[in-house]
């Protein structure tokens, strides 16, 4: 098997968070949240190679964290983009010689489990891409953003969150990067990038504790499931 590149997105401002600090360096228990993403993939013996990719201004910060945490897998830190999608395109072009997989994992979900790492990339490897994701279990509607009047009710057991890492062979999310930027397309995920093509995307399911921290009520939840769930030391 070709080699396999992780790229770690982490470029954001966090806005949603409303911290004056953006959330991914936020400390969770004993160090900032990034670092405890960055550590798990650093952990992962199949893992050849990880991309961080950061804000233009954060590049110093980061590189410190790859040297005082010996996160000896991270090649590079580099300065993203304006849109996620941006900052994924710069971590594509950064990858190694020989890459042939690469995982695509947001900077503030810290609580993925390895198994699923596994499982999904498995999954890609089978089919060519696969992502996590979790059934939804609220209803969920299209609403007008004029009127907030319903328009429809999806069937729920159609409906899954969708989360990160997404897996691909490189080639392929390599053409969809490419394909979207010349039609000027912007997806919130890599997946839909590979959708447009026409190319089979699956998912592979995951669970609940692979939030993206996002809003400040997420951060107690984070810090309940460091040291209930992942069984890391209270700080
Ligand atoms: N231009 C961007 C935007 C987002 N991200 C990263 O993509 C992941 C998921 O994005 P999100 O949770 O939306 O983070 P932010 O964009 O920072 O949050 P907000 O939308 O609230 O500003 C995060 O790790 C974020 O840092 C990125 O690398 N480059
Ligand atoms: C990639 C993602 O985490 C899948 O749910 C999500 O689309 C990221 O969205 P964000 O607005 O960049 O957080």
């Amino acid at each position: 098997m070709g080699k396999l590149g992780v790229i770690i997105v982490a470029a954001g401002k966090g806005s949603r968070m409303g911290t004056a600090e953006s959330k991914q360096y936020l400390q969770l228990g004993q160090k900032p949240i990034l670092v405890h993403t960055l550590q798990l993939f650093q952990n992962i013996h199949e893992v050849d190679e990880i991309i961080l990719v950061v804000g233009a201004d954060d590049v110093n910060r980061c590189e410190a964290y790859v040297t005082g945490y010996a996160l000896t897998k991270v090649t590079r830190v580099l300065a993203g983009g304006a849109e996620r999608q941006d900052s994924v395109r710069q971590g594509l072009q950064a990858l190694q010689e020989g890459t042939e997989w690469v995982l695509v994992h947001d900077g503030v979900r810290p609580f993925v489990k390895i198994e699923h790492v596994f499982e999904c990339l498995a999954k890609a490897q089978e089919v060519g891409s696969a992502v996590l994701a979790v059934p939804v279990k609220d209803t969920i509607k299209v609403v007008d953003a004029a009127d907030k009047r319903i328009q429809s009710t999806p069937d729920r057991r159609s409906l899954w969150a969708i989360q990160t890492p997404q897996a691909f062979r490189l080639s392929l999310l390599q053409e969809a990067h490419e394909a979207a930027l010349r039609d000027q397309f912007i997806g919130t995920d890599d997946a839909s990038l590979v959708e447009r093509l026409g190319a089979a995307v699956h998912v592979v399911e995951g669970d609940y504790y692979n939030i993206k921290i996002t809003t400040p009520e997420d951060l107690p939840w984070a810090d309940w499931i460091l040291h209930n769930v992942r069984g890391e030391e209270r700080s």
